[in-house]
């Protein structure tokens, strides 16, 4: 029987020692100090607990491992701890941490700003990508970042005391899964992976020490296995996608009235994920142009564009003029219901935003493509008829203006194979695999076990 109070995460004696611990290594320190006066303040909170728990099945702590590297992690993270919690209850108390941002230093603590630089600078990120698929190269640099940040990322974990840690980034199993070694708790911490990139995704997401391995396609499934992963570790669900994109019952006509939009107009959604990248502003410019009728002067299309975290792009096209109908928004949180109000989307290949699009069904124009990981998501998307790629604003312009006026009957045909590829309860099935892991498991110890490791360097 779960517990039905709500549980916060323990923090030990140990962990009190551990923490005011000095530290040499930049970024760590300030953090550390704040959890020394908050373990004090609730030690008598943990003995109480304990007591609680004595005879029941107790709540069972869940990190999700995931850095803002794009917006695409940050979502599939939330999609999991929701359907834990419409699942679930109160059986498992969620964290979705950037354990790296919060307890190490340079560079692992900083990893949204270096890609970021990386992708602006593309070819960069290109050699980077490829340079460290062998997978010798990256687990020798990962082993000497593990090593060096080794206590810090035992002190992340030591916080939430885990009993499953799911990752959903590609740099997040290898330290991790160390740390356990070390700590002799390989078999008592269930530790699986969510990839969240769905065809050419890098091989740091595919480490044999793991439980579970959630693949998003077949396609990644089958590098999984040649990678070295077993078959039994493997399970094929779909991408995880925020159940409200799943549960909720949408009317066009309904949200198009909440939202302040044309009601009779059809839309286009123009995004660039997360951080608003691509070329959103030319292909903005010239859809203001396109869905504009010369001839009965007026306009055959609406536009909205989604910036999310890009605020200097929402800034210029809050302050353009326009000859049709445009919404400009900034970082959307419901982005289900804009999905769900318009009947196209043209955006860059990231993998959250097009299995979001695919259940809404709407039609995709990829307009650009982060080399590596989503360089395998354009052919995902032609291949299975569900869209275009073209990498000029003119050409996409020309190609919404026929979808809008023209050629209708494409526009649907694309939206329902679209449909077709959808995979809306992949999140579910997820995490119901994960919860008959645990049950697999048969009772948990009272806590896991986690405790300071005397010296990781001897042990390298
Ligand atoms: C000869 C030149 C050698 C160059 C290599 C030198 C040093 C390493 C430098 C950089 C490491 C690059 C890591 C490459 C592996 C990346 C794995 C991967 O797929 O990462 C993707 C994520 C982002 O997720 C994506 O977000 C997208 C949104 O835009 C989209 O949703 C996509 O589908 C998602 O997959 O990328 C990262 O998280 C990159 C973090 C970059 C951290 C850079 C830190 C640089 C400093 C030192 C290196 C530290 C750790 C790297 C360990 C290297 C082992 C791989
Ligand atoms: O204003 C915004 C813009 C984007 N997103 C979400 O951010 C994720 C973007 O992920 P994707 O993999 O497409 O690209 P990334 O941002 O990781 O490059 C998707 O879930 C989007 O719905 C959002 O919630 N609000």
């Amino acid at each position: 029987m779960a517990m039905s109070s709500v549980a916060r995460p323990r923090r030990s004696s140990i962990a009190g020692k551990m923490f005011s611990r000095g530290s040499n290594h930049v970024g760590a320190g300030h953090r550390k100090r704040s959890l020394e006066f908050y373990d004090d303040d609730f030690d008598g909170c943990d003995d109480a607990m304990e007591l609680a728990q004595i005879g029941a099945e107790r709540t069972k702590n869940v990190l999700i491992l995931m850095s803002d590297t794009g917006g695409g992690h940050r979502a599939s993270a939330e999609a999991i701890r929701d359907a834990f919690q419409l699942e679930f209850g109160d059986q498992y108390q969620i964290f979705v941490k950037d354990v790296w941002k919060e307890y190490t230093g340079w560079p692992l603590n900083d990893m949204e700003g270096s890609y970021k630089f990386m992708v602006k600078h593309v070819q960069l990120w290109n050699v980077a990508f490829h340079s460290t698929s062998p997978r010798w190269i990256h687990s020798l640099y990962l082993a000497a970042f593990a090593a060096y940040y080794a206590k810090e990322v035992e002190a992340g974990l030591m916080e939430y005391k885990p009993d499953i840690i799911i990752s959903v980034h590609p740099l997040m199993q290898h330290i991790p899964l160390w740390v356990l070694k070390w700590q002799g708790l390989q078999k008592k911490v269930i530790f699986v992976t969510v990839i969240t990139d769905l065809n050419t995704c890098h091989p740091t997401w595919f480490h044999p020490g793991v439980n579970r391995c959630y693949c998003p396609s077949q396609e990644v499934a089958k590098r999984a296995l040649v990678d070295g992963l077993e078959e039994s570790q493997v399970r094929v669900y779909g991408l995880p996608i925020r159940p409200s994109f799943a549960r909720a019952v949408l009317s066009k006509d309904k949200l198009r009235e909440e939202l302040q939009m044309d009601p009779d107009l059809p839309a286009v959604l123009l995004m660039g994920g997360g951080e608003g990248m691509g070329p959103v502003k030319k292909t903005a410019k010239a859809l203001g142009e396109s869905l504009f009728d010369e001839n009965i002067r007026k306009p055959i299309g609406q536009l909205i564009i989604i910036c999310g975290r890009n605020k200097k792009l929402a800034s210029t096209l809050q302050s353009a003029e326009w000859k049709v109908p445009v919404k400009v928004r900034g970082f959307e949180k419901q982005m289900e219901k804009w999905m769900g109000a318009c009947d196209c989307i043209i955006t860059k290949a990231g993998p959250g935003t097009i299995a979001e699009a695919l259940i809404r069904g709407l039609p995709i124009i990829l307009n650009d493509y982060i080399p590596g990981q989503e360089k395998g998501n354009v052919p995902y998307v032609v291949g299975n008829g569900a869209g275009v790629f073209t990498r000029s604003p003119k050409e996409t312009a020309r190609i919404v203006e026929e979808w809008f006026s023209t050629k209708k009957d494409e526009l649907k045909r694309m939206s329902l194979n679209a449909l077709k590829l959808a995979q809306p309860e992949a999140v579910f099935h997820i995490v119901k695999d994960i919860h008959e892991l645990t049950l697999q498991r048969g009772p948990l110890p009272t806590n896991i076990p986690y405790m300071l490791t005397s010296s990781f360097k001897g042990i390298i």
